[in-house]
């Protein structure tokens, strides 16, 4: 069996080895030509999956994308030929929302300014959105949902509109899907009319897809409100984002919000586990087993960490600088895009990290930073 995956998935030889011969590819160029002989695909958000590539691909039995997103897969032209497929939904939503949870940390010291007592608005309130509303109100901070496909579904948490949620929100976090038709259609969401309704000094926060916002738009916007603040890893035209856009942002990296090691590991897995689901046979293998040990696995407080010791804490597992620094130096070509996300030094998630100390004892102070992904020992 001929298992074609992008270079740029971790842990696919120790999941996938077993099951047949592996060819890694770019996927950002992956040809027609590449895929006719293969028997399963495995790609990233980079690799648009269509007639086009794969109509000569009749071999083929498995489709798998270790992404939430699916916009680059033509899931109906999959499903008119019978090919499986699956994407991997909630795989990085943690990645997500810690590094949204983090940026708001670094926000909040660069400028000096109390997160708490900040109203954070979460627009789309799936996988990512959650997690990062996890954070937020582990933080103790108030969190408004806009998500008005969710409303409509039942979904049973507070829901508010999008111009309330602009209204009130000192901080914009953006988590949807792109989607270009419907009544809930998020291409150019924030589009210039609706970039004029931020409140002064609002922070504003896309992890999700870059043309949510009308990038040109902000551009301008930006270059007349020097109170907003952006803080972008997702761009309009990737992998050649606006070099205005990017000089603009307070923080900006290469589409890798969702890049933590654990993320991307379970990505991988859950490929692997629909494969052998597809294939009928035994998924023997762990999640993790593949995850080596973390530096920082155990951390002593002192005491209950204040919001700057919490930022030291979060950049133990991720210093959101260094990706800006290197980003600023590498955007200027899509290779220069494309490499700092194929080198990218995966992060790890707060849960890698036990914290240790007998006055964390206090049933709050447990539950905050519980809550907020990291693990406790009382000792
Ligand atoms: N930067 C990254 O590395 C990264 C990582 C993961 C996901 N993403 C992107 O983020 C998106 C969201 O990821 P997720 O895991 O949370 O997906 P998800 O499907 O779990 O959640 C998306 C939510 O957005 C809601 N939504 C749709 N249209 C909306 C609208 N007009 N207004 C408000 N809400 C709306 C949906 O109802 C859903 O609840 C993905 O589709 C992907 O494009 C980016
Ligand atoms: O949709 C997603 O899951 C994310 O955008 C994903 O993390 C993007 O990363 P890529 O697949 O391009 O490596």
């Amino acid at each position: 069996m001929k298992i074609i995956a992008d270079e740029n998935m971790p842990y696919v030889d120790a999941l996938f080895g077993g099951l047949g011969e592996i060819e890694f590819v770019n996927g950002r160029n992956l040809s027609a030509e590449q895929v006719n002989d293969a028997d399963v695909l495995l790609v990233r958000s980079v690799t648009k999956v269509n007639a086009a590539l794969i109509e000569k691909a009749h071999k083929l039995k498995f489709v798998g994308s270790a992404t939430i997103g699916t916009d680059h897969v033509d899931v109906e032209y999959l499903a008119q030929r019978g090919i499986p497929f699956t994407n991997a939904p909630g795989c990085n939503a943690t990645a997500v929302g810690e590094f949204a949870f983090i940026a708001m940390l670094e926000l909040a010291q660069r400028f000096a300014q109390p997160l708490s007592g900040k109203v954070v608005g979460i627009v789309g309130a799936g996988n990512t959105g959650t997690a990062a509303a996890k954070c937020l109100e582990a933080f103790g901070l108030k969190v408004l949902l806009c998500d008005p496909v969710k409303a409509e579904q039942g979904d049973s948490r507070d829901f508010v509109s999008l111009d309330t949620l602009i209204a009130q929100a000192d901080i914009i976090s953006l988590h949807v899907p792109i989607t270009k038709q419907g009544k809930h259609k998020t291409w150019y969401l924030f589009d210039e009319a609706r970039l004029n309704q931020l409140k002064p000094n609002t922070w504003l926060l896309n992890c999700c897809r870059g043309e949510v916002i009308d990038n040109r738009a902000l551009i301008q916007f930006k270059q007349r409100r020097d109170d907003v603040k952006l803080v972008l890893d997702v761009w309009e035209g990737e992998p050649n984002p606006m070099p205005e856009l990017v000089a603009l942002a307070e923080f900006a990296t290469p589409h890798i919000a969702g890049y933590s090691l654990e993320g991307k590991a379970r990505g991988t897995f859950m490929l692997y586990q629909t494969l052998c689901n597809v294939l009928g046979v035994n998924a023997d293998k762990t999640l993790v087993s593949l995850l080596p040990p973390f530096q920082f696995s155990r951390v002593h407080l002192q005491e209950m960490p204040s919001q700057s010791q919490l930022l030291s804490l979060s950049r133990l597992v991720y210093d959101l600088r260094d990706d800006d620094v290197k980003f600023r130096g590498c955007f200027a070509t899509a290779a220069g895009f494309d490499q700092m996300r194929k080198k990218h030094t995966y992060r790890r998630e707060f849960s890698a990290i036990t914290l240790q100390n007998a006055s964390l004892q206090a049933p709050d102070n447990l539950n905050l930073l519980h809550r907020l992904g990291f693990n406790s020992q009382v000792n």
